[in-house]
């Protein structure tokens, strides 16, 4: 973090101080409102925690931290293609930036206490994805949590982007809710080879869940001890996913935890992706209160 940006309620640590797991820097924001904990890799929040209210954010209590592999919890950001890449499923899965330093390029408080951080994100085109691009990804922290999402085609072709803040929220037992928000939406069916299906009422999680709505409502609720509510603007997709327990007992870093998070991921993915034009840029927002 450069001087400049330093400021009294942002002091950087490391997952080794925070989670005795060395490995990646982060940031530890703080304030009487609210604390959170951002990674740089990625500029993946981990925790945000507003004053009297219930954790945001799920982390894994058997995340891992190491430099190039995806932390299991907070928001990753999956970009510029959402899940196993449709032309070469060799390629990592959700993209590239979640395993990618990021830098901090804005730092301020607003009046009423508010703190905006921006962070930048910028490729110049490699074999892994061609065409270079820039995000800029703002977090608002607040009583609520705030992300803005802009991203820049700075390729001389249009270029197709998907993408997902892949948001882990934590649940009391994840059998127990319910996701509401996304009745009488069809989506497609990742357990089932992307069969598409109807969501007629609440969605709830027997087992494995794994679903893409398109074209989706900007507004769920999740149904939990204390309710969590996610509102979006320009998020034509909603992901829904838990891995249930057989899924699960293959993920190291999530293994036996499985019942204790719910995804609900909002971004624009497959008929939602963004095409870009040259030079063009697209804006996204996402608001989440508990
Ligand atoms: O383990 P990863 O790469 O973080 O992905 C987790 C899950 O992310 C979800 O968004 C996908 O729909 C799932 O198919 C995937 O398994």
């Amino acid at each position: 973090m450069s001087d400049q940006l330093q400021t009294s309620f942002i002091r950087d640590t490391d997952s080794g101080a925070l989670y005795g797991k060395p490995g990646l820097d982060l940031l530890l924001v703080q304030t009487p409102r609210y604390r959170a904990v951002i990674a740089k890799q990625g500029a993946q929040l981990l925790e945000f925690q507003a004053a009297d209210r219930e954790p945001l954010l799920w982390l894994s209590p058997k995340a891992q931290f190491e430099p190039g592999k995806a932390v299991r919890g907070g928001i990753p950001l999956c970009l510029p293609w959402f899940g196993i890449n449709r032309v070469d499923p060799t390629k990592p899965k959700h993209g590239l930036v979640r395993t990618q330093p990021w830098q901090l390029t804005g730092a301020k408080e607003l009046p009423g206490g508010d703190v905006e951080l921006v962070f930048t994100f910028r490729h110049d085109g490699s074999e892994v994805f061609e065409a270079p691009f820039r995000c800029d990804f703002t977090m608002r922290l607040g009583r609520e949590l705030q992300l803005h999402l802009r991203l820049e085609n700075l390729a001389e072709k249009t270029v197709e982007y998907s993408w997902a803040w892949h948001t882990y929220f934590p649940v009391e037992s994840v059998r127990e809710i319910e996701v509401h928000g996304l009745e009488h939406t069809d989506y497609l069916d990742n357990t089932r080879e992307l069969a598409r299906f109807r969501q007629e009422g609440p969605l709830t999680f027997p087992g494995e869940v794994d679903r893409v709505f398109e074209n989706a409502p900007a507004h769920q609720q999740i149904l939990t001890r204390a309710p969590i509510h996610t509102h979006s603007d320009n998020c034509h997709s909603v992901i829904t996913w838990n891995p249930g327990p057989e899924l699960a007992a293959t993920l190291a870093d999530v293994d036996d935890h499985y019942g204790e998070f719910v995804c609900v991921e909002h971004g624009n993915a497959f008929a939602d992706s963004w095409q870009l034009a040259p030079g063009e840029r697209a804006e996204a927002s996402l608001l989440l209160q508990r």
